[in-house]
């Protein structure tokens, strides 16, 4: 998908939603164990009948499927095909490794399966990165300052220039592709580094997750990281709209969930 396509679906929707479907198989709801042969893919399938108007992206971590072995793969295969074409989907893979192997996991994400993207770590730089460019159209998410507290340990870590380590990534990297290529990922839990990120890479879409369930809001983030005219963010919530239900009626309250999200960007959008 271009940048334009995307930029057009936000406009269009209202929404800058991204969707993670990060199914956890002990808390898909019972009845869907009991009378399906493919309880996640049904699961999925269900979440999203009832939020792709609301959502501009799906977003995969392969985690998910990858722990219930080769059903998992089956049920990752055909929750992509089900996804409709003009929405943006994410292989949350965060992968990356000597170029003979990335080119390898490049293959597996954007050939074998057909996904817009994939979270990359960028720390064994350009030459493992590069691979996952050279697919027309599909784009590489690079981490750059994540949203967990461990993010501390090292990504915050300054050089005696007083550079921290995640803005050299993001500086160093803008060489390695367009901002029709390459997006950052960047924690909803920094609001206050938000602004200063934005700065450094005022065109490039930025994946926001850690609002809900790990205490960022759409609210801060839209305010201190939003493009006029092109947005330049996709805001992630996984648990916070799947698992919003766990009953029969569990996709209508997803759908709730995703639409007071969506609700929020709109003010801005
Ligand atoms: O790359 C990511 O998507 C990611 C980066 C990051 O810094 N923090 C982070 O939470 N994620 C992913 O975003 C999702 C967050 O899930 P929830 O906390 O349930 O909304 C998970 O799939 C995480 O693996």
């Amino acid at each position: 998908m271009t940048r334009q396509e995307l930029i057009n679906q936000i406009y269009r929707k209202k929404s800058c939603l991204s969707i993670g479907l990060d199914v956890d198989i002990n808390r898909i709801p019972s009845h869907l164990i009991e009378k399906y042969d493919d309880p996640v893919f049904e699961f999925n399938k269900q979440i999203i009948d009832h939020t792709m108007d609301l959502c501009v992206c799906y977003k995969l971590n392969i985690a998910f499927y990858e722990s219930i072995g080769v059903e998992g793969w089956s049920s990752l295969a055909k929750t992509l095909e089900y996804i409709p074409a003009d929405i943006f989907t994410i292989a949350d893979a965060k992968r990356g490794d000597i170029g003979n192997t990335s080119k390898m996991y490049a293959r597996t994400f954007f050939d074998h399966m057909d996904f817009d993207s994939i979270t990359v770590a960028p720390y064994m730089g350009v030459d493992s990165v590069a691979p996952f460019l050279e697919f027309k159209e599909k784009w590489v998410i690079l981490l750059a300052l994540t949203s967990n507290v461990g993010s501390r340990d090292f990504q915050h870590h300054t050089d005696r220039k007083g550079e921290a380590l995640y803005q050299k990534v993001i500086r160093e990297s803008q060489t390695w592709a367009e901002s029709d290529r390459m997006m950052y990922v960047v924690g909803a839990t920094h609001p206050e580094k938000l602004k200063e990120i934005r700065a450094l890479v005022p065109h490039h879409f930025l994946l926001i997750p850690g609002v809900g369930a790990q205490g960022g809001t759409v609210d801060e983030v839209m305010k201190n990281a939003h493009v006029p005219d092109a947005c330049g963010l996709l805001i992630n919530s996984s648990r916070g709209v799947i698992y919003a239900g766990d009953d029969e009626d569990f996709a209508k309250k997803s759908r709730a969930a995703a639409m007071e999200l969506q609700q929020e960007m709109a003010a801005y959008l």
